[in-house]
């Protein structure tokens, strides 16, 4: 198993894209010295993503990957990378600092965007992986269909990710199985552990052929958090799966360096668990938070709302629609969703 660890990416929405260089330098050296093989680093919605729109990170991301590069002895440094958000140069000026793991992302139906970024990150030399989004919105055969067009396009690695952390065993059965059928590459999957499935559903996708799999420390990641990389070691090791990372200095890492990190503390509460059951890109949580508290409306009901929508990665504008609208229709919309 290879597995990977987003603290310093989907964590990064956690801190809203606070974090410093030394806090970059200190989770690297221990993950590090536990033995994780791919440590990924950069803003949470990907290279670029410092803007208005996603939240401006507080130090630029590129100075936080040339950190990571230089303290990492064995780990790889990955950065991820949406077409559109991120742009070539982006991956370019990365590689250059020594991030030799490129993963391109994708809403689930439009791996053909991904071609040219995955073409680039072969040239550049990287570690080419395509991350399909939302794909519990995309069926099996979507999914294959998709991951075809990344490997065509040189992907070492095609994941199904979990984005909105809906997906319920079968579900990730299911894609994980259809895309290990149709491609000879490496088969990922990313999880969020918004209905509290992080570990078990990575378990699961492990089973059905996934060889990448994705952790976060302490909980750290959008919405609820990813699976729990401590966690997920512990479980891979009971299961007998090799990953070649060290249980021991793993936890010190997480209790000594990451989970003093947290705002406060994880825990899956309603309104996480609302976008695992809604179907709601994680990510989207804090800026439903804030759109909830401007308009003074239920923070749950913008997320089952933006649920019913079908909003995708990218609409995050949407959520200030939605409260507006709730705010002047009032409330009962969610209720009625949910019934
Ligand atoms: C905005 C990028 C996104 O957070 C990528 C990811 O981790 C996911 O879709 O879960
Ligand atoms: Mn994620």
């Amino acid at each position: 198993m290879v597995l990977a660890d987003v603290t310093l990416r989907d964590g990064s929405h956690t801190v809203n894209h606070s974090f410093t260089t030394e806090q970059v330098r200190r989770v690297v050296a221990g993950l590090d010295r536990a033995g994780v093989p791919i440590v990924e680093v950069c803003h949470g919605d990907g290279l670029g993503g410092s803007s208005y729109q996603y939240g401006f990170s507080a130090v630029p991301e590129l100075e936080l990957i040339e950190a990571a590069a230089q303290t990492a002895r064995r780990a790889k440094i990955s950065v991820l990378l949406l077409p559109g958000i991120g742009v070539r140069d982006d991956l370019r000026q990365a590689a250059a600092l020594g991030a030799t793991v490129a993963r391109i992302a994708t809403h689930v139906t439009e791996a053909d965007i991904a071609e040219q970024h995955i073409g680039l990150a072969k040239e550049l030399g990287m570690t080419a992986v395509g991350f399909l989004m939302m794909a519990h919105t995309g069926s099996p055969e979507v999914v294959a269909r998709q991951g075809r067009i990344m490997e065509r396009a040189g992907a070492d690695v095609v994941y199904v990710v979990d984005s909105a952390g809906a997906m319920t065993m079968e579900d990730v059965h299911a894609r994980v199985s259809a895309l290990r059928e149709a491609l000879a590459c490496d088969v990922g999957f990313h999880a969020h552990n918004n209905l509290g499935l992080g570990v078990g559903n990575t378990i699961t996708a492990a089973r059905a052929g996934a060889t990448w799999l994705d952790g976060s420390m302490c909980g750290f990641g959008a919405g609820a958090g990813n699976a729990q990389t401590e966690a997920l070691v512990a479980v891979l090791q009971k299961l007998g799966y090799e990953c070649g990372v060290d249980l021991l200095p793993l936890l010190d890492a997480a209790d000594a360096v990451v989970r003093p990190l947290l705002p406060r503390p994880q825990v899956l509460d309603s309104k996480s668990l609302i976008l695992g059951f809604a179907g709601v890109y994680s990510s989207f949580l804090l800026h439903a938070e804030r759109a909830a508290e401007r308009f003074d409306v239920d923070p749950r009901e913008v997320l089952v709302e933006a649920g019913r929508l079908k909003s995708v990665g990218g609409q995050e504008d949407i959520l200030v629609e939605i409260a507006l609208g709730l705010s002047t229709r009032g409330a009962g919309q969610a209720e009625a969703v949910t019934r």
